[in-house]
Order: C-alpha cells, then sequence, then structure tokens
C-alpha cells in the first residue's frame, strides 16, 4: 500500500517594523520558486533541529543582511497547501542590526501598515497581515451610565495607555443611546488614529461609520455566512474551539476568548488557563486576544502562548 503522508515544513518568518513603528518590511518571493512574485515576510525553512528563533535569525543573516536584537512571537498559522502541511512560525522584530537588503537579489520594501492589503502574499498569510496591523491591547469600554464620564474615561484610556482598539460595549443603552455614543467615541478614536468596533448588530455600520463589528458568540453561532464587508474589521467573543472554528468559518478577523482567568463578573464559569488556551490558539488561524482577568502585566505571557495580547475592561477604564 502506498500512503502518501504530506510533508510537513516548519517557516520561521519575521515582521520586521520600523523605529517610528509605521512600517514593516515586505520582500518579494523570486519568480522562479513556489509562490513566486508574490511577496512574503522574509524568512524560511528551518534547518533539522533549529528552534523557530535560530532559524530566524539565520534566515534574517542570510536573505536580508541584518542581526535580530529583540524579537517577540507574533502569530503560528498552519495552512494546507497541496502539496505540503505549513506551519509559519511568525515574530515580530522590533529591533536589529544592519541596513536590510535584498542579499538574494530579492525586491525589498518598507510598507506602511495600512497598505499591506493591496500587495499579494501567499493564502497562508492573512492571518499573518491581520496580527501585524493589529495592537497587543483590546480596549473593552466598561458600563458606563454618564455619558461626560464615558467621554473622560475613553480619553484617558487612548491618550494615556495608547489604547488603539476599542470595543463599545454597552448593553444597557437603547439603540439611540448606543448610536450616540458610538458617534462620540468615533470621533475620540479617529483624533488618535484608534479603530473602533462597535459590539452589536451588524447593521449598526450602516448608521455609524465605525472600523468594525464585535460578535457576542450567541450572535456568531446564529451567523451562516460573514454578516458584513471585508474591508471592514469582524471580531468575535469565544470561549471554546467549536466557536473558534465557526470564527475561521465567518471569516472572522481576530477574536477574544475567555475566560482565562476566574473574574467577578463570571465567579462561575471554569476559567480556560494557559495550558488550553495554547492548544486553542495554535489552532486558531487568526489572532486571538486573551480575555478575563487580564492586565497589561499579562501581554507579554499572552504572546508566548501564541496570543496577539489581552483584551480587558477592567485594566483601562479608570
Ligand atoms: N518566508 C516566507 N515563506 C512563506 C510566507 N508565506 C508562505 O506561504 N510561505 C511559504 C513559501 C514557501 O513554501 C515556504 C518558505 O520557504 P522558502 O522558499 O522561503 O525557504 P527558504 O528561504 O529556506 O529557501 P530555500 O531553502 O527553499 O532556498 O513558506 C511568508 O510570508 N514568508
Ligand atoms: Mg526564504
Amino acid at each position: 500500500m502506498n500512503i502518501m503522508v504530506k510533508r510537513r515544513v516548519h517557516v520561521a518568518a519575521a515582521a520586521i517594523i520600523s523605529a517610528d513603528k509605521q512600517q514593516v518590511l515586505i520582500a518579494r518571493r523570486p519568480s522562479n520558486v513556489d509562490h513566486g512574485g508574490l511577496w512574503e515576510f522574509p524568512g524560511g525553512k528551518l534547518a533539522p533541529y533549529e528552534t523557530g528563533l535560530e532559524g530566524l535569525k539565520r534566515e534574517l543573516h542570510e536573505e536580508l543582511g541584518v542581526e535580530i536584537i529583540n524579537a517577540q512571537p507574533l502569530i503560528r498559522v498552519h495552512h494546507e497547501y497541496s502539496d505540503k502541511h505549513i506551519l509559519l512560525d511568525v515574530w515580530q522584530v522590533h529591533a536589529f542590526a544592519g541596513e536590510p537588503f535584498g542579499r538574494e537579489g530579492q525586491a525589498v520594501r518598507w510598507v506602511p501598515m495600512e497598505e499591506l492589503v493591496n500587495y499579494p502574499f501567499p493564502a497562508a498569510n492573512l492571518p499573518i497581515l491581520r496580527a501585524v496591523m493589529l495592537p497587543t491591547e483590546y480596549l473593552i469600554t466598561g458600563e458606563e451610565a454618564d455619558e461626560a464620564r464615558f467621554d473622560a474615561l475613553l480619553t484617558r484610556a487612548l491618550n494615556e495607555d495608547n489604547i488603539r482598539l476599542v470595543q463599545l460595549r454597552a448593553k444597557q443603552l437603547t439603540h439611540e443611546a448606543y448610536v450616540a455614543r458610538a458617534q462620540r467615541a468615533l470621533t475620540l478614536c479617529r483624533e488618535v488614529g484608534a479603530r473602533l468596533l462597535l459590539n452589536g448588530d451588524p447593521s449598526l455600520l450602516d448608521q455609524v461609520d465605525a472600523d468594525g463589528i464585535h460578535l457576542t458568540s450567541e450572535r456568531l453561532m446564529q451567523l451562516e455566512r460573514r454578516p458584513i464587508a471585508e474591508n471592514k474589521w469582524l471580531s468575535a467573543s469565544t470561549h471554546d474551539p467549536r466557536q473558534l472554528e465557526q470564527a475561521a468559518a465567518l471569516g472572522c478577523d481576530f477574536v477574544s476568548l475567555s475566560p482565562l482567568r476566574t473574574t467577578p463578573s463570571h465567579p462561575d464559569v471554569a476559567p480556560i488557563g494557559w495550558h488550553d488556551f495554547q492548544q486553542w490558539v495554535e489552532r486558531a488561524g487568526m489572532p486571538v486576544f486573551a480575555l478575563g482577568g487580564m492586565t497589561r502585566f499579562d501581554a507579554n505571557h499572552a504572546r508566548a502562548v501564541g496570543a496577539q495580547g489581552i483584551a480587558s475592561i477592567r485594566d483601562f477604564w479608570k
């Protein structure tokens, strides 16, 4: 019997971020290799026994002539190509020595984050583009009855905590009050270049031109296809592998996964814990924010187990 086992390929790749944090370095694959002519994050296949970071250091030296000084895990993406199973092990490089150039004759270019979507990448790269464009911290707004106080809290988080991704969660407001608050929140977010997602019905985007929609896990499980356009962000609340799978099937751009820890707001829900969290994130295929008892001091740990970062109300809403 001839049993075909797909080749498994472990690739380390880098999102190299410019000093001003506005641009990322991409390279074009030569026309004579697989995915030739497409753009990529520099890197390559690991040699036997190499770790991801060791392989990445070697590849960046070989391909770009730079030495990594500081790198952090960004995202791990498993992808089935017709001929192989590939693991893209992507690192964000914040500091490096040397001036990058195409040592193998390949085109190399610094690109502003928002322009990444204009470059053709291999199919496996979509989650990586999202991860590169998203920050490490996701603010979920707290319940707040007073509108002036809401504005003050949001303004503080945007300016003092440098929050760049906000979910407007306000379960107690009427539809009209929610829309009015969303308009003001959008203005505040725009002033600092932060993204605003509305927690509610996808049709809210017809009334408020925010950056996207955040789905509750209940809404997520009821939908059969992506409810908003591709140029808007779609996120969702998830609590288990089944919901993560549904989020991927709908084409969510990213998700929160909770509760990582037990929280005062949900004392009876069993926490996921870092071990299962890591296992579930590994298969998610999109950026995942750890939620539930998280603070910004958990962000590095979250990244180390594969998360995009942390989502929190309490830590940013004060
Ligand atoms: N480096 C990199 N490879 C990617 C990306 N996206 C993606 O699907 N791939 C695929 C293409 C290839 O099948 C594989 C990377 O292999 P590679 O050709 O770069 O390997 P390498 O640098 O070690 O070069 P070689 O040994 O084949 O000469 O991963 C990406 O963003 N960066
Ligand atoms: Mg390569």
